[in-house]
């Protein structure tokens, strides 16, 4: 075989080469690698390009007509080539996403006991406990830079999916490269099996994870110290990403360690990175600032809390004292609107509950009271309970204010607080409406009205590229803010378009810039090494990765 200089060297022979998702080419593989590593006969003869294996695939995924089905055959596609699999995605990827992520993953994690066919990433349970060094021993790649971690109790709007969470890592995952280039390689996704306190999966005879209740208190803490003490050892400097972790610990874990190892809880910062971009934006359309808005939020927990902190610290740096900025928030979780004699609340709802009023017998004021009461015009739902936007509220803040910016952005799509649809008729479609979920436009007063999806995927892919490839030693708030203000920068009414964020096309455009301005910032708070743009660039590139089928070599 002739070597060229770039040829990758490979030493599996035979279908072990062929099992390798990240080495396979199936039909692509030409004559010469195919006599090189002992791959004649297992395949058939004919040659295939990757332009026409792409093209096939997407005819075979689109014969499909169910989501769910073609979750599985996607996935099925991911576990076999790699290579392949981020191809299709990039070709297709508005159409895609909402398979491999919301709300097509919604789905598979409530299926993926049923669906579940190949090891992907690491389960560790309670089983493993004392033994978590030797089960990431076991993983083969010493180069693991990126780790997402979830223990499955907050899946989306979904609940506590225990083990069957792990389809969220792994979409995750798939985001990263097909957003952002990094390489598949470099990622590992985990779940942290530490239970389920779901019945009804307790006693499903197909489910994949162990059936005790979760594990709680100093055990709960027991395990994660454990895992993250194996995770610096077996890959010193790698960067953890939490998801979906239960509102409780998704903010205590993410200040236990975010100075022990680089780390970020996407739930509560990619998420408040993104929703504060499609804020800026919105406010930009509107012509208004956010010193002048009330802001109401359904859902005090990871991500409405993450969401409120960076709206702080946004108007903090506008030059609001931070007594007056708190003035314009109201937070209202299960049991109304937080006020600061209310109990069990957390740290960051103990910020933002209201300090001039206090509950009844423990219940603060409704939405609709508030709605009513103190006219906020921003409204964020991260409740994770569908329909809880009632027309009657919506009606009245399209009474006081001509454009409110009303995000229901809970996932997945049937946990939406209230449809685009709804939200814009109630509205005479005069509100600025965007969502976690992807919706189709909705056509309305002879107008087509494009609904940008709020989620942190426009956030996470560069936040993790630039904090990897800038080196960070902890991801800091003002990280976050550059994060949001590279996405607000890239909003097309900045150029005279409709629409608070950029399209799903230039998301890999996006996660650049992003990763760019993290990587920065970073480096302007001294908490990676000096690094300059040609070395930024460089660090860059050893991360990307794309999805082309390189020439191998017999090693
Ligand atoms: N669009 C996006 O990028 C993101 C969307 N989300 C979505 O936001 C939702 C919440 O996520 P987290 O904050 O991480 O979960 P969480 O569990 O930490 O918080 C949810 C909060 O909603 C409260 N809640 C429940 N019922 C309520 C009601 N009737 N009224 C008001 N509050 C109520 C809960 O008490 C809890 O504090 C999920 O559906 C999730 O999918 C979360 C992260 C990113
Ligand atoms: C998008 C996301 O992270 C969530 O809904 O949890
Ligand atoms: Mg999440």
């Amino acid at each position: 075989m002739s070597a060229t200089p770039s040829s990758h060297p490979v030493t599996q022979r035979g279908m072990a080469v062929l099992n390798d998702p990240l080495l396979n080419k199936g039909t692509a593989f030409p004559w010469e690698e195919r006599t090189a590593l002992g791959l004649h006969g297992l395949l058939p003869p004919g040659i295939h390009t990757l332009e026409e294996q792409v093209a096939q695939a997407y005819e075979n995924l689109m014969s499909e007509t169910d989501m769910l089905d073609r979750h599985v055959h996607l996935r099925s596609i991911q576990d076999t080539n790699e290579t392949l699999f981020y191809a299709l995605m990039q070709k297709h990827l508005t159409e895609l996403m909402p398979i491999v992520y919301t709300p097509g993953v919604g789905q598979a994690c409530q299926e993926f006991s049923r669906i579940w066919q190949k090891p992907r990433g690491i389960f560790l349970s309670g089983a493993d406990r004392g033994h978590m060094a030797d089960r990431l021993a076991a993983i083969p790649n010493d180069n693991i830079r990126l780790v997402i971690v979830t223990d499955g109790e907050r899946i989306l709007g979904l609940g506590d999916l225990g083990a069957n969470g792990m389809g969220i890592p792994i979409g995750k995952i798939a985001l990263y490269t097909a957003c952002a280039g990094v390489n598949p390689a470099l990622m590992l996704p985990v779940t942290l099996d530490v239970g389920t306190d779901n019945a009804t999966l307790r006693n499903d005879p197909t489910y994949i994870g162990s059936r005790s209740p979760r594990l709680k208190g100093q055990d709960y803490a027991d395990f994660i110290e454990e895992f993250v003490t194996a995770l610096l050892g077996r890959w010193p400097g790698c960067l953890l990403h939490w998801e979906d972790f239960a509102g409780r610990n998704a903010a205590p874990l993410l200040q236990r360690y975010r100075e022990r190892l680089p780390s970020f809880n996407d739930d509560i910062q990619g998420t408040a990175g993104i929703a504060t971009a499609a804020i800026l934006s919105g406010l930009r359309a509107k012509e208004e600032t956010l010193e002048q808005q009330c802001i109401a939020f359904a859902g005090g927990g990871a991500a409405g809390i993450g969401i409120a902190g960076l709206l702080l610290a946004a108007m903090k740096a506008e030059g609001l004292p931070q007594e007056e900025a708190l003035k314009r928030f109201y937070i209202i979780d299960r049991n109304g609107l937080l006020t600061h004699d209310m109990d069990g609340l957390s740290e960051g709802q103990a910020l933002f509950a209201r300090k001039d009023e206090t509950s009844r017998d423990g219940q603060g004021r409704t939405l609709k009271e508030v709605i009513s009461q103190n006219h906020p015009t921003i409204l964020i739902g991260v409740s994770g309970q569908a329909g809880l936007f009632k027309e009657g509220m919506i009606r009245e803040m399209a009474s006081y204010c001509t454009r409110p910016l009303i995000f229901p952005l809970s996932n997945p799509t049937s946990h939406v607080e209230a449809t685009p649809m709804d939200i814009l008729t109630w509205t005479a479609g005069r509100a600025i409406v965007s969502t976690g979920s992807p919706f189709t436009p909705v056509e309305i007063n002879d107008r087509s009205i494009t609904i940008n999806q709020t989620n942190n995927s426009y956030i996470f892919p560069g936040l993790g590229l630039g904090a990897l490839a800038c080196g960070a030693r902890s991801i800091s708030e003002r990280m976050i803010m550059a994060a949001a203000q590279a996405v607000a920068d890239l909003s097309p009414l900045k150029t005279g378009g409709t629409t608070l964020l950029p399209p799903l096309e230039n998301i890999q455009n996006v996660a650049m810039r992003v990763a760019h301005a993290v990587a920065r910032q970073a480096q302007n708070e001294q908490l990676c090494p000096p690094l300059d743009d040609d070395a930024l660039q460089e660090a860059l590139s050893t991360l990307s990765w794309r999805p082309r089928y390189q020439p191998y070599r017999a090693a």
